[in-house]
């Protein structure tokens, strides 16, 4: 982490300041309690040579009573550093889910949706690992070495630089191989991540996999997948269980020169044999937290990496709302004054001028790719032009506050998103709209003979599979006009239903009178518009009544 990550973490755990207060004396308290502990083991070592029952009884009560103590601060340290690192990854999930809801809609356009709900998942675990285990833990090994050290070498410094020879060679061995460890576990990573990728994209496409007779190729594909995962699994494993030999064979050692010298000083007569005991645990427990070291330190990089992803997202640049209008409603007129707008260095339209009046019926026409859907995208904001302004009643869109000016419009999607619920929740989605409100519009519209009152409380499936797309489209219409809309705008809202209840529909609509806007695709919504706009490679083509739009342009004979 760069010291500007630092800063900011240590700032958000600053609302943590009495539970971390109390971690930090439970760090040093279980510090000073594994200091002791040795101590007290030589010398009821001792009391043994020297046949006193008593004094090793007392030793004993001593040691259960550290024991108890040293337990006490564990579960201090660990009850509380739970609360600590659980709330500040609850925190920073929350923060960065409400920018991803405010960030402009161009955020997302080159952004894999698989990969940032990840940074919001695996980034926080990466962090609670790294805060909730690795570093109390290490934090609290070291600080206890140092401690023992101390007394160590307080009690006998000779014998101590003796035990200390090994603590250089294992903090060797720990980093020379963690870095390859780590390579190792992060292909696994990436291997498990592949083939979950390709079970998952597998699973989704599987109808299209079985018409064309695929099934086999993506059994082998997936098969070749789990193959290089268990590969990269027991590479690394294999590495782990080397270092972890290496580890123990350097413990052995330790234990070997600390009991060649000490023997040598208890046979002189230097030091007493309770002495030696103590050191050889001492010793001991130098091992576990500086092997953990590896582990340490890479829980610390990937939360390195993590923090710095959670926080690039909650610093992304929101969509502002500063505004100096809020609108009630539709006035007279939409207004296009030399629009243009480009994604990234890719020209989408260019120099659109129209005008939209109170009432009026516009068609929107063009091929594949030339601008329809981008110029409703700019109508509701969703992006901003590039050049020229978008007028509502003659004030700049951009001046004008966001909600109150999406609230205007009803947008009619051919494939509407719908939300894991009941067709009831999906009609309703975002008003406080009673189940009455919805029935009585199904009765306006004459959709009954597609939602009979008992479908309504279904549940219409993962991203509303469970409906036919004559269904969904109804859920889209019902969803955009229950809000009463001043323009209602439909992209082939209609398509997918039956010719009987797509007039049917279209007539309800219309039987509304309001504004309209239309990307049109057949001759016949065309013609009932009032004006039609044809769009060629994001320019406005022709305009006029649909007729003469559809005539200069050969369409119409
Ligand atoms: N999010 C985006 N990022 C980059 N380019 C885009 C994006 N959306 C559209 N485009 C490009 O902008 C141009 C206009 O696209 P747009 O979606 O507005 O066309 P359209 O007329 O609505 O097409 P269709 O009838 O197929 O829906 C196309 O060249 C398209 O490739």
């Amino acid at each position: 982490m760069n010291n500007y990550s630092i800063r900011r973490v240590l700032r958000d755990l600053m609302i943590y300041k009495k539970r971390l207060y109390l971690v930090s004396m439970a760090i040093i308290g279980s510090s000073i309690v594994a200091m002791i502990g040795p101590y007290i083991i030589g010398l009821a070592v001792d009391a043994i040579t020297h046949r006193d029952l008593s004094l090793i009884l007392d030793f004993g009560i001593i040691y259960i009573i550290i024991y108890i103590i040293n337990y006490a601060f564990e579960r201090l340290r660990t009850y509380n550093m739970t609360y600590i690192s659980q709330g500040f990854i609850m925190n920073l999930r929350n923060r960065e889910f409400e920018r991803l809801q405010y960030v402009p809609l161009g955020y997302y356009t080159y952004r894999k949706a698989g990969e940032i709900i990840s940074r919001i998942t695996n980034d926080g675990e990466a962090m609670s690992d790294f805060l909730t285990f690795q570093m109390p833990q290490v934090l609290a090994g070291v600080i206890g070495i140092i401690f023992s050290m101390a007394i160590m070498l307080y009690l006998d410094w000779n014998l101590a630089l003796y035990s200390f020879i090994v603590i250089p060679l294992l903090l060797i061995t720990v980093f020379s191989i963690s870095g390859k460890i780590r390579n190792y576990y992060n292909e696994t990573r990436i291997k498990i991540a592949r083939l979950t990728g390709f079970a998952s994209e597998s699973i989704n496409g599987i109808s299209s996999i079985k018409e064309f007779g695929s099934e086999q190729r993506f059994i082998d594909e997936f098969s070749v997948k789990n193959y290089e995962n268990y590969l990269a699994n027991i590479r690394a494993n294999r590495l782990g269980s080397i270092f972890s030999s290496l580890v123990d064979i350097i413990q052995a050692l330790g234990i070997i020169i600390v009991i060649g010298v000490g023997a040598t000083q208890v046979i002189n007569h230097t030091i007493q044999i309770g002495l030696l005991v103590s050191f050889i645990v001492y010793v001991q427990s130098f091992f576990n937290p500086l092997a953990q070291l590896s582990q340490f330190y890479n829980s610390y990089q990937s939360s390195k990496v993590a923090i710095k992803r959670i926080y690039s997202i909650i610093d992304e640049e929101q969509d502002d709302n500063k505004y100096k209008y809020k609108i009630e409603d539709f006035g007279s007129e939409i207004k296009f004054e030399n629009v243009s707008f480009s994604y990234g260095s890719k020209l989408a339209l260019k120099n659109i001028n129209f005008s939209l009046k109170r009432g009026e019926k516009l068609a929107i026409i063009g091929k594949t790719g030339a601008g329809k859907s981008t110029l409703i995208n700019l109508l509701l904001r969703f992006y901003r032009p590039e050049s020229g302004e978008i007028k509502i009643d003659n004030i700049n869109i951009n001046d004008v506050d966001i909600y109150s000016y999406r609230s205007l419009f009803g947008v009619i999607l051919q494939e509407p998103l719908l939300f894991n619920g009941s067709i009831m929740d999906n009609i309703k989605f975002n008003g406080n709209y009673t189940d009455d409100d919805v029935i009585n519009l199904i009765k306006r519209f004459n959709l009954e003979g597609i939602f009979s009152e008992k479908d309504l409380y279904e549940n219409v499936g993962e991203n509303g599979h469970g409906l036919s797309q004559g269904q969904r489209q109804a859920v889209s219409i019902l969803r955009a006009m229950i809000r009463n809309p001043e323009i209602v705008i439909m992209d082939e809202a209609t398509s997918q239903l039956d010719p009987e209840t797509e007039e049917i529909i279209q007539n309800a609509i219309r039987s509304v009178n309001k504004t309209f806007i239309v990307i049109a695709h057949h001759l016949s919504t065309i013609l009932d518009s009032d004006q039609a706009i044809l769009l060629e490679n994001g320019e406005i083509k022709s305009t006029g009544t649909p007729e003469h739009v559809l005539k200069i342009n050969g369409l119409l004979d």
